[in-house]
């Protein structure tokens, strides 16, 4: 793919507008970028917004790509994918799903089969650059087009590829998930500080500013997360009674139970697809 590649997503959801935001962000042109959904309202939305191109006809959307992003929920792939199949197996763009659960051998299929197909498993905070992607490519994509996907996804945050398709339901549990994770945690201690007194708008920017700098710190910190933690518990302090409040109540148990709860939908989704065919 010499030339920038036109980039048509199928679905104007929450994940397409984060990923279209970053790319826009980091220097992708609005005009090589094509979105399509049945919500003409929803359509008119993110073309103010970002200056993309837009349609309710998806295999118009898909008929312009080099590169296709399956953005829809997982419930409605097959309908979508059935009914772009024969658009596709005559332009043979790279097809990217970006849905939790789906297999590309189930996503193949339902594409006619035979198709250059990569999984990626994204999040929302790609809309500000900050993205953690695990990808997945099928036996049919070429280095250009593995490229192409790495760098659309690099624009917007991390992308590292996984070499079994299974990984994916450890990262969908892990980076997928996990903003919502980080969201909770702030919202928890946003809170306890306001019973505290502290005003909410007050509460939620220190809170917000701490996760953002103890992130910061630990990617680039030579320290490791347990060193890192340890470094603020002054011993007789305030933070060893609130990380031994944290760990007497079962907090790391707890983690390992919502990881593989989310690890657990994600191979049952697998499942239930497939057996959809
Ligand atoms: N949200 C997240 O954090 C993450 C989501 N994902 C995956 O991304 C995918 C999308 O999720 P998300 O963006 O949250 O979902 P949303 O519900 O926000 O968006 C879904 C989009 O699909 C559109 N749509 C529905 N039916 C069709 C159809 N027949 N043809 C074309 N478009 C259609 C909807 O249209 P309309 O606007 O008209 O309603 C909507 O724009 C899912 O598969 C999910 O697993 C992956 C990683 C993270
Ligand atoms: O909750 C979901 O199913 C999607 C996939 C990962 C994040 N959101």
């Amino acid at each position: 793919m010499s030339k920038s590649p036109t980039i048509s997503f199928i679905g104007a959801g929450n994940m397409a507008s984060a990923i279209i935001g970053g790319m826009l962000d980091s220097g992708y042109q609005a005009n090589d970028i094509w979105v399509s959904a049945p919500a003409d309202d929803h359509l008119q939305t993110i073309r103010k917004r970002f200056g993309v191109s837009v349609t309710t006809d998806n295999r118009y959307c898909a008929q312009q790509a080099d590169i296709v992003v399956l953005a829809v929920k997982p419930q409605v792939m097959a309908e979508v994918c059935s009914d772009i199949a024969p658009v596709v197996q005559n332009t043979r763009p790279l097809m990217v799903s970006i849905a939790a659960g789906l297999t590309v051998e189930t996503l193949d299929q339902w594409l006619g089969g035979g198709m250059p197909l990569v999984r990626v498993m994204p999040n929302t905070p790609s809309l500000v650059g900050k993205g953690a992607a695990g990808l997945f490519a099928n036996d049919q994509v070429k280095t250009d087009q593995k490229d192409a996907v790495q760098s659309m996804f690099e624009s917007v945050g991390t992308a590292l590829w996984v070499d079994d398709e299974n990984l994916l339901h450890g990262v969908t549990a892990l980076s997928g998930s996990g903003p919502a994770y980080f969201f909770l945690m702030l919202e928890a201690l946003e809170e306890a500080a306001t019973a505290a007194g502290i005003t909410p708008a007050t509460a939620r920017e220190l809170a917000i500013q701490t996760m953002a700098g103890a992130a910061e710190m630990a990617g680039r910190s030579d320290q490791d997360p347990a060193q890192l933690k340890r470094n603020v518990m002054s011993p007789g302090g305030t933070t060893e009674q609130a990380v031994n409040t944290f760990e007497e109540g079962g907090l790391r148990d707890l983690v390992k139970k919502a990881y593989g709860a989310a690890f657990e939908r994600s191979r049952v989704m697998s499942r239930e697809m497939a057996d959809k065919q």
